[in-house]
This record gives C-alpha cells, sequence and structure tokens, in this order.
C-alpha cells in the first residue's frame, strides 16, 4: 500500500476557489445552475425566518390574542410556501435535465480534447483511468456537484438567517448561536486536509484498480496463452484489498475529525439551552422564545450535520473533477486551416529529430527523407528504431522537436487535423473495430458511402467473401475488440476502410505481419492494387514482400543508414543485405 503515498502533489485549493470551479462543470448550464443555487439561498433563507417566527406566533397563542395569531400564521405559512416554492424551483435543474446536459457538454468537451491532444501526452494515462474520468468523474462533477452544494448552502443559510433573526428578539442567543456554529468551519477546513489526502491515496489506488480490471480483461488471451492467469489474478485482488484497507483507514481516520464536529456542535447546543435557561430565569426572555430557540437549534444542527457528512463526499468529487481539468487543460497540438491544400503528395521529412514525452535522447535523429508520390516506399530496421515512430510523425500523433514535415510542400503543422486526415489513410498492425455493424465499421472511411459503394470496396479488399458467410452478412454486430474475426479478417476490413476513403496518402503499418502466408498473399494482392497512383510508405518485416518498391529506407537507432532499390541495397553490402540473407535462412 505503500506505492500510493505521496502520490497526490496537488494542494488543497480554498473552499471558494474549489466550488467556483466545480460550478464552471456545468458549462453552459453555468447560469442556470447559479441561479438554481440562489433559489436554494432564499428557500433555506425563508426557512431559517420561518422557523424564528415561530416565537411571536406561540406568544401570540398564549395570549389568545386571535388577530395576532392568524397574522403570524399566515406570515410563518406563507414563509414556508416561498421556501417550498423556491426549493422546488431550484430542484428545477436536476428534473429539466439541464445536469444531463452538463454530463454530455463535459464528456464531448473531454472527448473533443482527447482528439486534439497530443497521443504522446496521452500515453502516460492507463486506459483504465481515462475511462473512469469520462464516466465516472464526468458524471460526479456534473450530477453530484449540484446535489451537493444544495445540501452546503442549506447547511449554512438555515442556521445563519435564523441566528439573525433571532437578533431581533434575544440579542444573547443569536450572538450564542453566532459564536457556536462559525466554530465548526475551522474544524471542517482542518478534516478537509485529511479528508483530501485520503481521498488522494483512494483515488490513485481506484484509478489503479480499474487500469488493472481493463488490462487483465483485455490481456486474458496472453494470460491464459502464457499460464500467468493466476500471477495477475494475485495482483489483481492485491490492489482490489489495497483499496478495501484505504477506504477502511480512511474511514477510520476521517472518524475523529467527524466526531469532534458532531461534539462541538452538540455542545454549541447545549451551551444555548443553558444561555436560555439562564436567561429564562433571570426573566430577561420568555419561555417561549426559549422553545422557539430550541427548534431552531435542533433544526440548525440537523442540517449541520448533513452537511458535515456530504461535505467528506464533495471532497472526493472534487479531487476526481481536478483530474478531468489536468486533462481539459493539458496542451492540444497547436492547429491552423491551411488556405491551400497540397495539389501534389509527396511527403519531405527536413532533419527532423524527435523524443517522447520525459526522454532526454531523441528517437529520431536528423531524419531527412523524401517519400514520393505514386510510388511505393519502405522502411525496414530492427526492432524498436523509429520506423512506427517516424508514421506516427505523419499522422501527427505528436510533433517534431526540430525539422519540418511537409507534404506537397504545405508544412503538416500549417494544416487543420481534418484537413491532414483528409490526405493520409493508414492499415495498422491492430485493426480496431467498434462495437457496431461490419459495415458501419467500414463506412466510417466515408460516412456518405451507400451500401453499395461499402460493398464494392469489400469486394476489392477481398473481405465481401467471407462476410457473407455470416448469418446476418453486412449487419452482423461485431464485439468491443473484433475478437469474432480473424487477424487476415480483421486486416481486410480495415484495408476496405482505407479503399473506401481513397486518400491520397496510404500508409501501411506491417499489414501482413501477423498473418499466415494464405491470408498474407490475400492482403498482399489487396495491398498491391492500392498503391497505383498514390504514395504509399510501407513498414515491412518480411524483406521478400518489398522487393519492388521504387525506395527502402534502412533505419538504424533512429537514424537513416541506408536507402536505395532492394538491388541497390543488396550491392551496398550493408546491414540490409544482412537482414536479406539472414531472412532466407
Ligand atoms: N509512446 C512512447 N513513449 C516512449 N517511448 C516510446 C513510445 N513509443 C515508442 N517508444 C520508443 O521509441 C523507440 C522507437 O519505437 P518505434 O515503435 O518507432 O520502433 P519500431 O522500429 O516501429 O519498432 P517495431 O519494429 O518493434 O515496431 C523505441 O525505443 C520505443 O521503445
Amino acid at each position: 500500500m505503500k506505492e500510493y503515498i505521496n502520490t497526490d502533489t496537488r494542494t488543497t485549493k480554498s473552499l471558494l476557489k474549489t466550488y467556483i470551479g466545480l460550478i464552471n462543470a456545468a458549462g453552459k448550464q453555468k447560469k442556470i445552475l447559479i441561479r438554481s443555487l440562489i433559489y436554494t439561498v432564499i428557500s433555506s433563507c425563508l426557512f431559517g425566518v420561518s422557523l424564528v417566527l415561530l416565537y411571536p406566533l406561540f406568544a401570540a397563542l398564549e395570549t389568545k390574542n386571535v388577530t395576532a395569531t392568524v397574522t403570524h400564521l399566515i406570515i410563518v405559512v406563507v414563509l414556508l410556501m416561498g421556501s417550498f416554492i423556491f426549493k422546488v424551483l431550484c430542484e428545477r435543474y436536476d428534473a429539466d435535465g439541464y445536469s444531463t446536459l452538463a454530463v454530455t457538454e463535459l464528456r464531448e468537451k473531454l472527448g473533443n480534447k482527447l482528439r486534439h491532444i497530443s497521443l504522446d501526452y496521452l500515453s502516460q494515462f492507463r486506459s483504465g483511468e481515462i475511462n473512469y474520468l469520462m464516466m465516472q468523474s464526468v458524471n460526479e462533477a456534473a450530477v453530484f456537484t449540484f446535489m451537493l452544494l444544495n445540501i452546503i448552502i442549506t447547511g449554512v443559510v438555515v442556521p445563519l438567517s435564523a441566528a439573525i433573526a433571532l437578533f431581533f428578539y434575544s440579542w444573547q442567543l443569536s450572538l450564542m448561536m453566532f459564536l457556536v456554529f462559525p466554530m465548526a468551519i475551522p474544524l471542517y477546513l482542518w478534516r478537509r486536509k485529511a479528508y483530501r489526502r485520503g481521498f488522494s491515496i483512494l483515488a490513485e489506488a481506484n484509478a489503479k484498480l480499474k487500469g488493472e480490471a481493463v488490462e487483465f480483461v483485455q490481456g486474458l488471451d496472453v494470460l491464459k496463452s502464457t499460464g500467468q492467469t493466476e500471477e495477475k489474478m494475485t495482483e489483481f485482488i492485491k490492489v482490489t484489498t489495497d483499496v478495501a484497507n484505504i477506504l477502511r483507514i480512511g474511514t477510520k481516520k476521517g472518524e475523529k475529525p467527524n466526531l469532534i464536529i458532531t461534539i462541538v456542535i452538540q455542545v454549541g447546543l447545549i451551551l444555548i439551552i443553558s444561555l436560555g435557561a439562564y436567561l429564562v430565569n433571570a426573566a430577561t426572555i420568555s419561555y417561549l422564545l426559549l422553545a422557539s430557540v430550541l427548534l431552531i437549534v435542533a433544526r440548525s444542527t440537523d442540517v449541520l450535520n448533513y452537511f458535515v457528512q456530504m461535505s467528506s463526499m464533495l471532497e472526493s468529487l472534487v479531487i476526481g473533477y481536478e483530474k478531468l481539468q489536468e486533462l481539459l487543460n493539458a496542451p492540444s497540438l497547436p492547429e491552423k486551416k491551411a488556405e491551400i491544400m497540397p495539389d501534389h503528395y509527396n511527403i519531405e521529412f527536413e532533419r527532423v529529430n524527435f523524443s517522447y514525452r520525459g526522454q532526454d535522447k531523441y528517437v529520431l535523429k536528423d531524419i531527412s527523407l523524401q517519400i514520393p508520390e505514386k510510388a511505393l516506399t519502405a522502411l525496414v530496421g530492427a526492432s524498436g528504431c523509429g520506423k512506427t515512430t517516424i508514421t506516427k510523425l505523419i499522422l501527427r500523433f505528436a510533433d517534431v522537436k526540430s525539422g519540418s514535415i511537409k507534404i506537397g510542400g504545405i508544412d503538416i503543422r500549417d494544416m487543420s487535423q481534418s484537413q491532414l486526415m483528409s490526405l493520409v489513410s493508414v492499415v495498422f498492425q491492430d485493426v480496431y473495430l467498434f462495437q457496431d455493424t461490419i459495415i458501419n465499421n467500414i463506412r466510417m472511411a466515408k460516412l456518405s458511402a451507400s451500401d453499395e459503394e461499402v460493398i464494392e470496396v469489400c469486394k476489392q479488399a477481398n473481405c465481401h467473401e467471407f462476410i457473407q458467410n455470416f448469418r446476418d452478412g453486412y449487419q452482423t454486430q461485431l464485439n468491443d475488440i473484433g475478437k469474432s474475426l480473424s487477424g487476415g479478417e480483421r486486416q481486410r476490413i480495415s484495408i476496405a476502410r482505407a479503399i473506401l476513403k481513397n486518400a491520397p496518402i496510404l500508409i501501411l503499418d506491417e499489414p501482413t505481419a501477423a498473418l499466415d502466408t494464405e491470408n498474407e498473399l490475400a492482403v498482399q494482392k489487396v495491398i498491391n492494387k492500392l498503391v497505383q497512383g498514390k504514395t504509399v510508405l510501407v513498414i515491412a518485416h518480411r524483406l521478400s514482400t518489398i522487393i519492388g518498391a521504387e525506395q527502402i529506407v534502412v533505419i538504424d537507432k533512429g537514424e537513416i543508414v541506408e536507402s536505395g532499390t532492394h538491388q541497390q541495397l543488396l550491392q551496398q553490402n550493408g546491414i540490409y543485405n544482412e537482414f536479406w540473407y539472414l531472412q532466407q535462412n
């Protein structure tokens, strides 16, 4: 459990800043949220004052003064009704679906951010963590904020307004209320710090648990095949136990300050009663006023205690929201919209240096490279030499540290993301298929494509036949990770997407590496068709698949060491030649 301690470096923000931050989570609904919270303030004020006005009502009843009784009764009823009406008006925020709108807006904001953030930055998060932020933290920030702020406002405003109103009947008792209840505030702030630390540790452990859970499920087949399920399960159980222990210890630690705050509130109650009894005895106030004050204090302590309980929940919510804010404030890749789009599609790397986040050594060093259009360029090199990084930079998953990448003479940083994406199709080694029908999984490359168009590209990509063999054909639902399709089938679906998109540049990241010979031949045939007339960049492990390439570029430890055609490279007698002969045996 030690690994969770000291993981949180965030400082505790002032209460006001915290609450303002949370209100901002409502986005466009902020104004309506503030209006609803103002309704809560009014409702609580009216309620607090109505409690105090019970005293003149009781007094009128005792003296059997009918006019005064009726007048005060009407006033109390009107105040209570007013309080109720404002409460109902405030609740409309939830009832009219504004909190749901806030959730949608926040999720959209996060989704947009994820689209524009550098994937290099994003790689520091575990997938389970992003999932947690996207689902739970967003929900908590947008829905629970309203509920909790309501409780907190009621907890503070009811006793406060009652104390002010009481001043007109007994300044001594009013002063007592003013003295006793604010005492809970420094205690609350003290508890807040302790709680915050506890909740930070818990949030960290929870994020780890979510990450472990996602990885455990996603990697189940690998774990099974390597006989590691037992070990991973033990790890998983350890994190679950850690979370339970942290929660238990946290609750235990939180008990003490909670108890002290409750005691302070109860002692306050006793003090007020004692002072009231003394004042009645000294004939300064009537026993009826004391009775009314008891009612007020009892009711106020109820709401205050509720506030104390709920404010700890707020702390956990704030931590989640702050993590969310961190992600929302993460730097986006600067984007410009190009006035003119390229009319030719060669790709040019000019003295490109690149390192991943947090690394001080470049993984690509001084790369200058011309990838001509209407030709096939292949990248080869040992594992980890930087081939995939080169393709990622063309897709602008991150920006170069120095140098530039141009398409048709235009720097990719001077294009918007959608402009760049309209120029490039990618077939990755790992094909991601969405939990949707096959046809929709392909159509996502061009949303306006008709069914006939999709079927036509599937024929070209050699996947029409196997799709038709499914009972539901193109309407077959795929599960979330596309496990029901073989590697070759998934690869061909990805190629069908690329054909449908028909972008002038095509990047193929080891498209046949994971396939058996039969599938490899089928996919290779499709790729050969696809290459015609496009700028094609392919990462290849099997050199036999790129013999015909116009240009083969050999990378070693992030640097270009050789380039030329297959024949030229064989004659150079260098690394390529070595690779080639190694693969022949
Ligand atoms: N997100 C990342 N964060 C930090 N380092 C990374 C990241 N992705 C890759 N690297 C490192 O950058 C270097 C180049 O990786 P890259 O994936 O480009 O190699 P590659 O030639 O494509 O390898 P392979 O043939 O095994 O796929 C490697 O040392 C790798 O560990």
